[in-house]
This record gives C-alpha cells, structure tokens and sequence, in this order.
C-alpha cells in the first residue's frame, strides 16, 4: 500500500505498546489516516486480531509475567492470517535477549523493525549499542539480510541508511534525517506505520513504502525546524499532509534495488 491507499482503507493496526511512547504511536498511526488501537489484555487479543490488519508487538518495557501474552497474541494473529510486527527495543540487555528467545521458540513473526545494533542481535553480529540506540558501526545490508536468513522474518532495519529484506530481494534508503533520531519513540512509531502499509500483503515494497513515506515527513519537517520539541509536531503535520507524488519521486530518487 501507498499513503493514498492507508487513507482510503484506514486499516486498524493494533498496537501491544510500550508505556513510553504509544501516545505518539498512536497519532502517527492516526494521522496518516489508519486507525491505532493498543491493548495489552489477553482476553481481548483474539477479538481484537480479529478487526485488525496488523499487529505490533513492541517489547520496549515487556515483564517477565507478559511473555506468554505475547506469544499468545502473535498465535491469534497467525491464525487469523494478520502480520506480525515485532520491536524488539535494546534487545542485546540480557533479560531481554531471554525473552525475546523464548517469544521465539513459541511466537510468530512475519516482521522486525529494529535499529541497526537490535537487527544485528539476530544476525549473530556484534554492533555497539547504548540502551534504545545504535551507536556502533558497520555493513547494515549484511545484517538485515542475514537476520532474515536467521528469522525466517522479513527485515526492516531503520538507521540512516534504511534496509528491507527478506533475505533474497533487499531495498535500501541511504538519506540521513539527523532530526529523526532525536526524539524518543520514532521507531516504535515506524514499527506501527508499518502496520498499516501492510495491510494489502506482506512485500519489501510496501515496508519501504512506509519507511520511505516516514523519512520523507522527516525530511520536511527537518526544513523547518531542529528543536526537538517542534520538529516532533511538525512531522506529525508532515504525515498528516504528505502526498503520493512526492513519496514516489523520492523513492523513485532514493530507494535502491539489491536483488
Ligand atoms: N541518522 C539518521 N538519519 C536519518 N534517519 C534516521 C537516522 N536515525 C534514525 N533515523 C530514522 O528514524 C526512525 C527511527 O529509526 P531508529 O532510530 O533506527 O529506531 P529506534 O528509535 O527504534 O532506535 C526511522 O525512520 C529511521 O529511518
Ligand atoms: C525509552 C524507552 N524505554 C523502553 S521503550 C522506550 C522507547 C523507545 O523508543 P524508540 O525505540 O522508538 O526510540
Ligand atoms: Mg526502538
């Protein structure tokens, strides 16, 4: 799907959030015309995979006591034939790498969004990391492809050069956004955008479309302002406003084939 296509079908993409961000989650969703909705309630989950397109799960303040919740909702959602999108936010701090193994050994994913140093936790290939952020160096096209290889998920690894991959055919989008990654939460964000371009089929196009449409709003908001605080609410605007034509051109300009 394209932007014009998420505004005309507002697909609902439901969102399992960490208690950080899912305000802004949610409004991103929002504002490109898709439809959010969070819940961390297992005895909603399969009702509500049931109306939904997509589904997040996003481990960034998962407990110990929520592991089988989320194994449970990536189950529904199998069954019910909705993607599965997972976040694995600073996934390398131990109990996290034990969680997400275990959400592994029984859960089911179609999808990770990462930055390059949790991506590169799945790839087996070491790559510096300070908590939420990536802060090492290093061949991100091998990590994604090789996370795909590993997971079996298609890749999205979001950086300054974005890569999708689903381990045979890999796009990337090489276009430093500084902005974007001063603000906490626009990965979890990302991740549920996602969600919603999606909504017709699982493809490395339609993952790029979004990330492609995300860096794009980016861009433009970068234009106008660089305080963290203003250029949060100018790319909601961004979002809010952004047309096909121009996410196509630059993708058109931007987005490089691999295979
Ligand atoms: N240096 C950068 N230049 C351009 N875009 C960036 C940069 N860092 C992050 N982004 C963008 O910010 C969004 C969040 O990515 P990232 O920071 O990798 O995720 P996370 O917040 O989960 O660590 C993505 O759209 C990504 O493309
Ligand atoms: C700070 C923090 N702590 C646990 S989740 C979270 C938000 C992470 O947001 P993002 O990965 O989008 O930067
Ligand atoms: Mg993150």
């Amino acid at each position: 799907m394209n932007i014009t296509d998420v505004r005309t079908k507002s697909p609902l993409v439901l969102t399992y959030a960490n208690f950080v961000t899912p305000q802004f989650v949610a409004n991103v969703v929002n504002v490109v015309g898709a439809s959010p909705l969070m819940s961390r309630e297992l005895a909603e989950f399969k009702e509500l995979a049931g109306i939904a397109n997509a589904v997040i799960i996003n481990t960034g303040t998962l407990q110990k006591v929520e592991i089988n919740d989320i194994i449970k909702l990536s189950q529904e959602a199998y069954q019910l034939g909705k993607p599965v999108i997972l976040d694995p936010v600073a996934v390398s701090v131990p109990f996290r790498s034990q969680a997400i193994t275990q959400f592994l050994s029984s859960g089911h994913v179609d999808v990770i969004r990462g930055n390059a140093a949790e991506i590169a936790w799945f790839a087996d290939i070491d790559f510096a990391s300070q908590g939420i952020d990536a802060t090492g160096k290093g061949d991100v096209i091998e990590i994604a492809q090789r996370a795909a290889h590993k997971t079996g998920a298609v890749i999205a690894l979001s950086g300054a050069c974005d890569v999708v991959s689903d381990g045979q055919y890999t796009q990337t989008l090489d276009i430093n956004v500084e902005q974007l990654s001063s603000i906490v939460g626009t990965g979890d964000a990302l991740s549920s955008l996602i969600g919603a371009f999606i909504a017709d089929g699982l493809k490395v196009p339609n993952v790029m479309n979004a990330m492609a449409t995300f860096k794009l709003a980016g861009q433009k908001a970068a234009t106008k302002t660089n305080r963290p605080g203003s250029f949060t609410n100018q790319l909601l605007d961004e979002l809010f406003v952004i047309d096909n034509i121009d996410v196509q051109n630059f993708m058109e300009k931007s987005v490089l084939n691999h295979g």
